[in-house]
């Protein structure tokens, strides 16, 4: 396994290009199974996640052709679905949470689908009633083989179309019923569904292949089936997390940096919610520029003068990826703050390395911590880390970045699983950073 070594206390400056969005980029792949045409798909990430899912796209026979630097080319004219009943399928195909997306295209144009437990952060508990729920509501058979944790659909007859209410709003979750009810016979409605710009992407791509999808970017879908979809071409947003982690560490490393390209209009709250920790932000046409935060930045407290609290919602709420970086740069703010992470139990643990680091933080149970910011009067110290999560990681790294003396990260398939050449974009802007 890599390692990270980081010189931390080097300010950065200069400008960052986020990449293609992950979570976008797995439901769009999974798309592809929907139609025996060819879909190109631009501005996917080159990321150990997404570059699994490609793996296992061509283990089931679509055909792959990368056209140049996050371009591919997929046909899935020849699937060879009995890959699903495969010990190898078995082995590799719950890698990654997003892997989970293939059942609702497979179910819909094949009339199965199997998956095995899907992997991705572990994080808390990650159901997938909502999911399969879906699935049997537009008239599939369930199947679950507790003892290798094998889950399956099927649907000999075909899907119909149906009103549904959806137990959350699941993001996977809304984007596998969206797959399959787009080839299902008469009319599906799925309320209380995910609308964040991931589905919503989903949903246009969708529509360009010819499905009749409305209500895109609400919680009301409405989707009309056909008998066939077609090819297309698709471009994949900027990666909002990616962006949140930049607009971080560049307050933490008290950083100069211009964030190009962001897609503003679909940042949602991400602007807004740095914006309470004190942390300037200018909007520059479609780029964000954040100046160096010589003087520190201060916590917005609420109107009634009460401790600021930041939690997570579903879309358009804030986001619960981007939590574990708002609350490192809480460490370094001047202020109070209290993070509150809702959806996920286990997502706070990593806060005992910040702690570790000179982080004055309280963990009040596995879902809120309070963070006391040092107003850089006291700077972190390094340390060596291992990194439990994605976003654990990245805010590791953007800790690791501003505090004194260099800093070991052990564990790195963690970033690499969702951060494209981070070492090598963050050196370009002026990082002390080694993989090795
Ligand atoms: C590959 C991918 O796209 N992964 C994202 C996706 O995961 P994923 O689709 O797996 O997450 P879900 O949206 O299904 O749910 C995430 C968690 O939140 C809980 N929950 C969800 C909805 C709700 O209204 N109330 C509620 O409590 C669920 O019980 C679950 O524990 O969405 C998560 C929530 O934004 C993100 O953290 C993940 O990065
Ligand atoms: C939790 C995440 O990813 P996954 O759902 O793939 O585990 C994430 O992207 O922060």
């Amino acid at each position: 396994m890599g390692i990270f070594k980081i010189e931390g206390g080097i300010s950065l400056k200069g400008e960052i290009t986020p990449q293609g969005a992950k979570n976008e980029a797995l439901q769009i792949l999974c798309a592809v199974l929907l139609t025996p045409e060819k879909v190109i798909i631009n501005n996917i990430p080159d990321i150990i996640d997404i570059n699994k899912l490609i793996t296992l796209l061509g283990n089931l026979g679509v055909k792959i052709q990368k056209n140049g630097h996050g371009s591919y080319t997929f046909q899935a004219d020849e699937v060879n679905i009995d890959y699903l009943e495969t010990e190898a399928f078995k082995k590799e195909g719950g890698s990654l949470r997003g892997s989970i997306m293939i059942v609702g295209p497979l179910l819909a144009r094949f009339g199965k689908g199997y998956i095995p437990k899907p992997g991705g952060d572990k994080i808390g508990r990650r159901r997938l009633d909502t999911h399969f729920e879906g699935f049997i509501n537009l008239g599939a058979k369930f199947r679950y083989n507790r003892e290798d944790h094998f889950y399956g659909v099927e649907a000999n007859e075909g899907l119909t179309g149906a009103d549904m209410l959806l137990d959350e709003a699941s993001v996977t979750g809304t984007a596998n019923i969206v797959m399959a009810a787009v080839l299902a016979k008469g009319v599906t409605t799925v309320y209380n569904a995910a609308c964040e710009p991931y589905l919503q992407q989903l949903c246009k791509m969708l529509n360009s292949m010819g499905a009749k999808i409305s209500g895109v970017g609400s919680n009301l879908l409405t989707i009309e089936g056909v008998t066939t979809l077609g090819g297309c071409e698709h471009r994949i947003l900027p990666d909002m997390i990616e962006i949140g982690s930049w607009i971080g560490l560049a307050a933490m490393t008290k950083s100069e940096i211009t964030i190009k390209n962001v897609s503003w209009d679909n940042l949602g709250l991400i602007p807004t919610t740095f914006r309470k920790l004190g942390i300037t932000l200018e909007r520059r046409g479609d780029d964000i520029y954040i100046p160096a935060h010589v003087d520190g930045y201060e916590v917005k407290t609420d109107i009634d003068g009460s401790i600021l609290t930041i939690s997570d919602a579903p879309w358009p709420g804030f986001t619960p990826d981007l939590l574990s970086i708002v609350l490192v740069v809480a460490t370094q703010a001047k202020g109070d703050v209290l993070i509150h992470q809702k959806m996920f139990e286990s997502r706070l643990f990593f806060v005992d390395k910040l702690i570790d680091m000179g982080a004055k933080i309280m963990l009040c149970d596995p879902h809120r911590a309070v963070v006391m910011g040092h107003d850089f009067k006291s700077q972190l110290k390094a340390t060596t880390m291992s990194s439990p999560d994605i976003r654990a990681g990245i805010s590791l790294l953007i800790a690791a970045l501003s505090a004194k003396g260099t800093s070991t990260i052990q564990n790195i398939e963690q970033i690499d699983r969702g951060y494209e050449a981070i070492d090598e974009r963050l050196r370009a802007i002026g990082a002390k950073i080694v993989r090795e």
